[in-house]
């Protein structure tokens, strides 16, 4: 802690990954980020938390997890992530036809044991990108574990495949309204089968694959941090949206503004 920040420790994605990803809507990228860096983002993280008691309860998706979003733009460590030259360049060789990403948001997450009283429950299987105000849907997670992440503490699980349906509609916008409810189908699709992370391995998930989580089976908090990319070349729409209201963004030209980062791959 307090040491300067400078590079991240990331490592680059294979081809065979980026076949996978392309193939299934998410991969997962062990060993993504070096050992002790991560620990060091643990600890940072775990001050903020400890800054924040209580957490956010209001909405339908505060059930399934806390949230801490942009934590990159307050902390130097989870910037210097974010900025990654090296996760720019995966993220803009997972998604096809794109040349550069910009930075959409990121974001801590933490997901309390069921068994608390106030603990969270699963996360109901959802797309990310329906809500977005933009034009095309090439956008992903990182989602990296910081800290061991065992299957039954509530590791993320993917449908095969279901980034090729296009947008399903928004979830967490009234009860029961998770894709599997609004979409039966869905389970014709293979489900990922549950996995155990260990702190530094990540999954990759495409904005349109459809994803879930259990509930925290185990008695410390799941923490893990997101970055979310999206193509440079992307035209903001005017749907409204919390985070880009009132930013000033014109309808049909690029996310040209200093919340949505160009990331250099070099
Ligand atoms: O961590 C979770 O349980 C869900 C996270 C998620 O849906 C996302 O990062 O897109
Ligand atoms: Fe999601």
């Amino acid at each position: 802690m307090g040491v300067p920040v400078t590079q991240a420790p990331v490592r680059e994605v294979t081809e065979r990954e980026t076949a996978r990803f392309r193939a299934a809507g998410w991969v997962r990228l062990s060993g993504l980020v070096g050992a002790e860096f991560v620990t060091d983002l643990r600890e940072r993280a775990l001050e903020r938390l400890d800054e924040r008691p209580g957490g956010f309860r209001n909405a339908l998706v505060d059930r399934a997890f806390g949230q801490d979003r942009d934590i990159a733009r307050h902390d130097p460590a989870f910037a210097a992530l974010a900025l990654s030259p090296v996760l720019a360049r995966a993220a803009t060789r997972l998604l096809t036809g794109v040349d550069a990403v910009r930075l959409q948001v990121t974001n801590l997450l933490v997901k309390e044991p069921a068994a608390d009283g106030g603990g969270h429950g699963a996360t109901a299987f959802h797309q990310d990108f329906p809500w977005m105000p933009m034009d095309r849907a090439s956008m992903l997670t990182v989602w990296l574990a910081l800290d061991d992440v065992p299957a039954d503490m509530g590791a993320l699980r993917f449908y095969e495949g279901s980034h090729r349906y296009g947008p399903l509609g928004r979830s967490f916008v009234r009860e029961d309204d998770d894709a599997l409810s609004r979409h039966p189908w869905l389970e014709t699709l293979e489900l990922s089968e549950p996995f155990d992370l260990a702190a530094g391995d990540a999954t990759v998930h495409h904005g349109l694959v459809v994803h879930g989580a259990p509930a925290n089976r185990r008695d410390r908090p799941r923490l893990s941090f997101t970055a979310t990319y999206f193509d440079a070349a992307t035209l903001y729409t005017g749907a409204p949206y919390g985070q880009t209201d009132g930013l000033g963004l014109t309808v049909n030209e690029p996310f040209d503004h200093p919340r949505f980062p160009v990331v250099p791959t070099s």
